[in-house]
């Protein structure tokens, strides 16, 4: 009979699951999904179920990467909250099976899995898609997603000013104050992204806060949330101006407004520039929309668990 799955808390998630181990292994796992051989990678497109009494969904988010034998999924519940809430909005979980046998060997906190990969990845398209000089970073929101991509961005570059803005002010104040580095604060969107070499969008909004008319000409834009097909952190002028890098073309067909509602052109799957199948038009102005997926934390998962074995 199989053991138990051992139960991995988010704390002990936190202390095991770090950048310069993930990110190789996310760049990996990227190329071999754009390769688009299912031999290699089996993802589907996440299944959401609304939970429309409570302004949410739950996303199923399965993998399996075959010659590394991952099978995982996890289990995403996200909300639109309004300004205030003291709710979360978003609750992970994440499950790590033996493939041969079926049975689930970790259940793990899935809350700093997707805070971290999903920061790595954003990092690793601004290693391929921003301004050979960048030498200032904005951040708009001031949640959990842009506390870790102020983490591996100012591990991960040198920027010589970082810039956060939010919709409330004193939240945005908190965050500066949080940090390990120094954050200016800015009270209008329009002035914390004006001269920005990159951007980083991670903000809960469901209408455009980022305008084309607003971004330097060859900036680079991480546009992170607005996760729904009716959902947008961009407007129609910077997603058409820019050259538009996805996770993958099949999510993003699916679950991007800003794609969908746009009508811009995808130019290419991080992997795509990866495998060095599609340029990295790193001079032009460049969006990647970010999705989310299943292999990112199949592969983190991975390292969580092998990390954990190792100390017991
Ligand atoms: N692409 C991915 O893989 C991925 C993964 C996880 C989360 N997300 C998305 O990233 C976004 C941020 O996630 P988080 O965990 O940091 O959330 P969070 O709740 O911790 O932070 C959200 C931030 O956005 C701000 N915000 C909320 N509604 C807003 C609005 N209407 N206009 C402007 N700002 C608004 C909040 O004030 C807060 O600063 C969410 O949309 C989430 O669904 C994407
Ligand atoms: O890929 C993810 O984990 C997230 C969860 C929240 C909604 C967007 N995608």
């Amino acid at each position: 009979m199989a053991q138990p799955p051992v139960l991995i808390r988010q704390d002990e998630v936190e202390g095991l699951l770090h950048y310069k181990d993930l990110i190789p292994r996310l760049e990996v796992a990227l190329g071999k999904f754009s390769k688009l051989d299912s031999a290699e990678v089996i993802q589907p497109v996440r299944t959401t179920v609304p939970l429309q009494k409570y302004n949410g969904f739950l996303g199923l988010m399965p993998a399996y990467l075959v010659h590394e034998d991952i099978l995982c999924t996890k289990l995403v519940c996200f909300y639109k909250r309004e300004s205030g809430s003291t709710l979360p909005s978003t609750q992970a979980t994440v499950l790590l099976f033996d493939p041969e046998y079926g049975n689930v060997k970790a259940v793990m906190d899935g809350e700093v899995i997707t805070a971290k990969r999903t920061a790595a990845v954003s990092a690793i398209s601004a290693k391929l898609l921003m301004p050979a000089k960048s030498e200032v970073l904005t951040i708009l929101g001031a949640g959990h997603q842009a506390l870790s991509h102020y983490n591996v961005f100012t591990e991960t570059f040198s920027f010589k000013e970082v810039r956060v803005w939010s919709r409330r002010k004193e939240t945005a104040e908190r965050f500066a104050q949080s940090t390990q580095g120094h954050v200016t604060v800015w009270e209008s969107v329009e002035e914390a992204v004006n001269g920005a070499d990159v951007i980083v969008t991670v903000t809960g909004a469901s209408e455009p806060v980022l305008f084309g008319q607003w971004v330097k000409p060859g900036a680079h834009v991480a546009a992170v949330g607005a996760c729904r097909p009716d959902w947008r952190e961009l407007d129609d002028v910077l997603m058409r101006q820019a050259e538009v890098y996805v996770d993958s073309r099949e999510g993003a067909v699916a679950e991007s407004g800003d794609i969908i509602l746009s009508g811009a052109k995808v130019f290419a799957e991080l992997g795509e520039v990866l495998n060095g199948t599609r340029p990295a038009l790193r001079e032009k102005t460049t969006v990647f929309k970010s999705l989310g997926m299943g292999i990112q934390d199949a592969v983190s998962a991975k390292l969580v668990f092998e990390q954990w074995k190792n100390k017991h």
